[in-house]
């Protein structure tokens, strides 16, 4: 058993742990990071993000082709799965190595390929191939991530998940022609249509009634007419059995309300949630674990205040980029000598839902405005007048600001339709700093860009 000291050892390479670790190796400090990849980015890269946009972005160019055949670009552009998967995967390894250069650039800091475990609140066991090693830590940053829930159906190992699908050298080779989504969330939702716009002919089970469960209404209702009508969405669903067929397809039994039924389908995709990873003994050593995962305050620290608890592990906001801000809160409260210096902003944390087309929304929207009593004044602008939509050929859609009623400070917005992923970021940026429908109004932003529909929003309330 080997017994070296770091200032800061993370539990995880993602999102929560690396943008501190390399912080605090800069700031001269001992960092240490954990995890059994063995390599930076935790299941963004590796399964999440990244190599599911790699599918999504290629989907939309087979899209777009198909919409300008008419418009000059005639022929035929044909799918060829494997490449598109190849793509994908030469992506995740291009960004391997950039951060594995990141990392040999880098001193004060090391990689422990293993699992790590607490012992004592300072004290922690990292298992790895060679067998177990020990480390005395000053600080920890618990960044363990999430993992996917499989619920306990019958015949759920035949199904795949998100992991099969994204995973580098991925488990699915060939373009299913009929899929079965078990799941309307972010990934069901995003998959359905990456996999319909190829050519798959998608099912989607949703249980409760509205797809994108616990997003505000209106922006679903904006959204669910949009996507691609070949997909056939069933909602009230609950699914009872997956089971093989004779012909190696997959079977799925499900209720919906009193009646029985069954459908069937080349794969079935399940995607009904993921679940945050807790490390071994965090809570014999006192950290509160609750069902969302480990509880933390704005400042990230749990029950112990060198331990610190960033990114999806503490179910927050279990989004990436709401992970990096979380590591850096993290790195500058333990610079601070463990009294917070620095909170995280829960409310201004962009959100995309990349499907096809994308829906995006940040900070208050209005049913979360109704719940909590704030009048609202809301500004619109369709994208059906908008010039970079018609040159694109696609005008569904639009942008909403959200204002407060009495200030016409900007609360919050959502976009469904084109460069929604890119246009949230904007309005999010003017909310977080409390930009007001004035200062939106007065700025010239560019044209012809979607983004001039923000200003043109902003003006649609004086
Ligand atoms: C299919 C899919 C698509 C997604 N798309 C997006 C998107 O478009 N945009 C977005 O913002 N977010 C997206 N997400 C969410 C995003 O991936 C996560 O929010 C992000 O990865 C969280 O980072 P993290 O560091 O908290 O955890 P993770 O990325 O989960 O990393 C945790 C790491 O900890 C390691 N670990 C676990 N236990 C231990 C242990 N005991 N010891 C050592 N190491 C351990 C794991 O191996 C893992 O590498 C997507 C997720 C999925 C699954
Ligand atoms: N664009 C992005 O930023 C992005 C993309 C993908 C994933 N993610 C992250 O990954 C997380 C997990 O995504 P997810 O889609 O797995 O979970 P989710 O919680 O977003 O959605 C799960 C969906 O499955 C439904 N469901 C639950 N049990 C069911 C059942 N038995 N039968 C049918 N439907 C059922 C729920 O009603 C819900 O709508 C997200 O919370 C998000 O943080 C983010």
């Amino acid at each position: 058993m080997i017994i070296q000291y770091a200032d800061l050892l993370t539990i995880g390479a993602g999102g929560g742990a690396y943008p501190a670790a390399f912080r605090l190796a800069r700031a001269g400090r001992s960092v240490v990071m954990v995890d059994p990849k063995g390599v930076m980015s935790g299941n963004c890269l590796y399964e999440g993000c990244v190599p599911s946009k790699a599918i999504r972005e290629t989907a939309e160019i087979y899209q777009s082709q198909r919409r300008f055949a008419e418009r000059g670009l005639p022929g035929t552009i044909t799918v060829d799965f494997a490449k598109i998967m190849a793509h994908k995967d030469s992506i995740q390894s291009r960004r391997y190595q950039q951060h594995a250069a990141d990392l040999a650039a880098t001193p004060n800091i090391q990689m422990i390929q293993g699992e790590a475990r607490f012992i004592t609140p300072h004290e922690v066991a990292v298992d790895t191939a060679d067998g177990e090693r020990r480390l005395r830590c000053a600080q920890v940053i618990i960044a363990s991530g999430s993992d996917v829930f499989v619920p306990p159906v019958p015949g759920s190992e035949f199904c795949l998940t998100s992991h099969d699908l994204y995973k580098p050298d991925p488990i699915l080779k060939t373009l299913p022609e009929r899929m079965i989504v078990i799941g309307g969330g972010y990934i069901g939702l995003e998959t359905a249509t990456f996999f319909a716009a190829l050519g798959t002919r998608v099912t989607l089970l949703q249980r409760g009634g509205q797809l994108l469960n616990g997003m505000d209404p209106g922006m679903v209702a904006v959204l669910t007419p949009l996507l691609d009508p070949s997909i056939h969405i069933l909602t009230g669903i609950d699914v009872t059995a997956v089971e093989v067929t004779p012909e190696g397809g997959r079977r799925v039994h499900y209720t919906r309300g009193e009646e029985d039924d069954t459908i069937d389908g080349d794969v079935v995709l399940m995607a009904v949630g993921r679940r945050p990873v807790i490390p071994a003994g965090a809570a014999e050593i006192g950290i509160t674990v609750t069902r969302k995962g480990v509880a933390v305050g704005a400042d990230l620290q749990t029950a112990h205040p060198h331990i610190y608890a960033c990114g999806d592990v503490n179910g927050r906001v279990p989004l990436f980029h709401a992970a990096v801000r979380q590591s850096m809160v993290a790195a500058h409260n333990i610079l601070g000598g463990n009294i917070p210096m620095d909170y995280a902003d829960f409310r201004h944390i962009p959100t995309t839902i990349f499907t096809l087309p994308a829906a995006a929304y940040v900070g208050i929207t209005p049913a979360l405005a109704e719940a909590q009593g704030i009048p609202l004044q809301i500004g619109r602008y369709d994208f059906e007048e908008d010039s970079r939509a018609q040159i694109l050929e696609r005008m569904e859609g639009g942008i909403q600001l959200f204002f407060a009623a009495d200030s016409l400070r900007l609360l919050g917005g959502w976009v469904v339709g084109i460069d929604a992923g890119a246009l949230i970021g904007q309005i999010g940026t003017a909310a977080a700093h409390g930009l007001t429908a004035y200062d939106l109004a007065r700025f010239a932003d560019q044209h012809p860009m979607s983004a001039e529909g923000i200003g043109k929003a902003a003006r649609s309330l004086f």
